[in-house]
C-alpha cells in the first residue's frame, strides 16, 4: 500500500509532438483511481511510464514521497493487470499464481498458503487444476489479477484489464474487482475508457485529453460538475451554447437570447451546457425563466422515451422527453431549460 504522486509528467515519442504534457494527479493510500479518455489520449503511456517500462522525458513519479524514476520495473513492487491476460499455457492456475512467488524463493509452504487465500478471494479456487485454454475470458482474467495481488504489490496498475470481455462479464468483473481491492486496500490506478465501468469502481476519476489531465474528481464532481467542452461532451452532455457576454451575475447572452443558471460557479464560462434529459419540452408557454419557442425538426425513439430535434433561437436542441406527451415534426413547442441544471464551462 502506497500513495503515488505523478509530477508534471512530459513524453514525446518523436520528439517532435507532445504525448503527454505537465501531468500531475495524486492516488491516495489504498484509493482506485480511474484514468478516463478516448483512442490514443496517452492512456497506456502515462501507465507504461508509472510501471517503469517507460522512461518520461521530464517528471517524476513519487511513492510515499521517494522519487522511483531510477528504480527498475522489476523493483517498483507494482502489480500489473492488462487487457491481454499474458498467462502461462502450459502450467496450470495454481502455478500461474505461484509463478511470482517462486521467483521470489519463498518456501513451498507459504506458496501453497498465498496461492490458496489469493484463489479464495478471486473465487478460483475449484479451478487451480485447470490450464488456461481450459478458461473463459472472465475465468483468464481472474488469475491474471491473482497473480498480480498474490505478491502484495504496493501499488496495481491496470490497464483496459475488462475490454476483452462481454458486456454482462464486464460488469460482474468491475464488481469483484472493486470489492478485492478494498478487501486488500491495495493503491490502484485502472485505465479506461468507458465512463461507466470508470465511474462504477473509482473513488476519483482523471478524465484525460491529449496527453493533459481536463479534470480530475470524484465520479460524481465529474459527471455533475463537468468544468470543459471536452468533459461535458464525454459524459453525455449534447448541448452547448457559446457564452457571448455576461449581462448579470448569473445571466448570460448566447445567440442574442438570455439564458440564466443558478449553478454555482466561480469561474467567467466560456459555454453553457445542459443534458438532453434535463429539458423540459411542453405545448403551451408557460412564462417562465429560460423559457423559448421551437419547431420539431425530427425525433427518434430511444425505448421508454424519444430524442428530439428541436430549432430554437438558441440553436438546434436535443432534448429527451418520455413517451407520455408524444409530439410530431413541424409541431410548435416550448423548451424550457432548468436553471440549476444549466452548467457553465469554463473552456
Ligand atoms: N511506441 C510508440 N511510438 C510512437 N508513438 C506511440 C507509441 N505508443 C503510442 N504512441 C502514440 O502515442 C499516443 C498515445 O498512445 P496511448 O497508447 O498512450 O493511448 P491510449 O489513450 O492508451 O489509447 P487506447 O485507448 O487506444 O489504448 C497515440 O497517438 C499513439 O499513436
Amino acid at each position: 500500500m502506497a500513495e503515488v504522486t505523478i509530477k508534471n509528467l512530459e513524453l514525446s515519442y518523436d520528439k517532435k509532438h507532445d504525448v503527454l504534457s505537465d501531468l500531475s494527479m495524486k492516488v491516495k493510500n489504498g484509493e482506485l483511481v480511474s484514468i478516463l479518455g478516448p483512442s490514443g489520449c496517452g492512456k497506456t503511456t502515462t501507465l507504461r511510464i508509472i510501471a517503469g517500462l517507460l522512461k518520461p522525458d521530464h517528471g517524476n513519479i513519487l511513492v510515499d514521497n521517494h522519487d522511483i524514476g531510477r528504480t527498475p520495473v522489476y523493483k517498483r513492487d507494482f502489480g500489473m493487470v492488462f487487457q491481454s491476460y499474458a498467462l502461462f499455457p502450459h502450467l496450470t492456475v495454481f502455478s500461474n499464481v505461484a509463478f511470482g512467488l517462486k521467483m521470489r524463493h519463498l518456501s513451498r509452504h507459504e506458496i501453497q498458503n498465498k496461492v490458496k487465500q489469493v484463489l479464495e478471494i478471486t473465487n478460483l479456487t475449484n479451478l487451480a487444476k485447470r490450464f488456461p485454454s481450459e478458461l473463459s475470458g472472465g475465468q483468464q482474467q481472474r488469475v491474471s489479477l491473482a497473480r498480480a495481488i498474490v505478491v502484495n504489490p504496493r501499488v496495481l496498475l491496470m490497464d483496459e484489464p475488462l475490454s476483452n470481455l462481454d458486456a454482462k462479464l464486464r460488469v460482474e468483473m468491475r464488481e469483484d474487482i472493486r470489492s478485492i481491492q478494498q478487501k486488500l486496500h491495495i493503491t490502484t490506478i485502472f485505465v479506461t475508457h468507458d465512463q461507466q465501468e470508470c465511474f462504477a469502481i473509482s473513488d476519483h476519476v482523471a478524465v484525460m485529453n491529449h496527453g493533459k489531465f481536463e479534470q480530475i474528481g470524484t465520479p460524481q464532481d465529474i459527471y455533475y460538475h463537468p468544468q470543459t467542452l471536452f468533459v461535458a461532451h464525454f459524459v453525455g452532455y449534447e448541448n452547448f451554447f457559446k457564452v457571448e457576454k455576461q449581462i448579470e451575475n448569473n445571466e448570460y447572452q448566447v445567440n442574442h437570447q438570455v439564458i440564466h443558471t443558478d449553478f454555482d460557479h466561480s469561474y467567467e464560462p466560456k459555454y453553457l451546457t445542459i443534458r438532453p434529459n434535463e429539458i423540459d419540452l411542453h405545448q403551451h408557454k408557460n412564462n417562465q425563466m429560460n423559457e423559448f419557442n421551437g419547431k420539431v425538426v425530427n425525433f427518434s425513439f430511444l425505448g421508454g422515451s424519444y430524442r428530439y430535434m428541436i430549432q430554437t433561437d438558441l440553436g438546434l436542441l436535443q432534448v429527451d422527453q418520455n413517451d407520455k406527451d408524444k409530439f410530431d415534426v413541424n409541431d410548435s413547442v416550448y423548451v424550457s431549460l432548468n436553471s440549476q441544471l444549466v452548467i457553465p464551462l469554463l473552456k
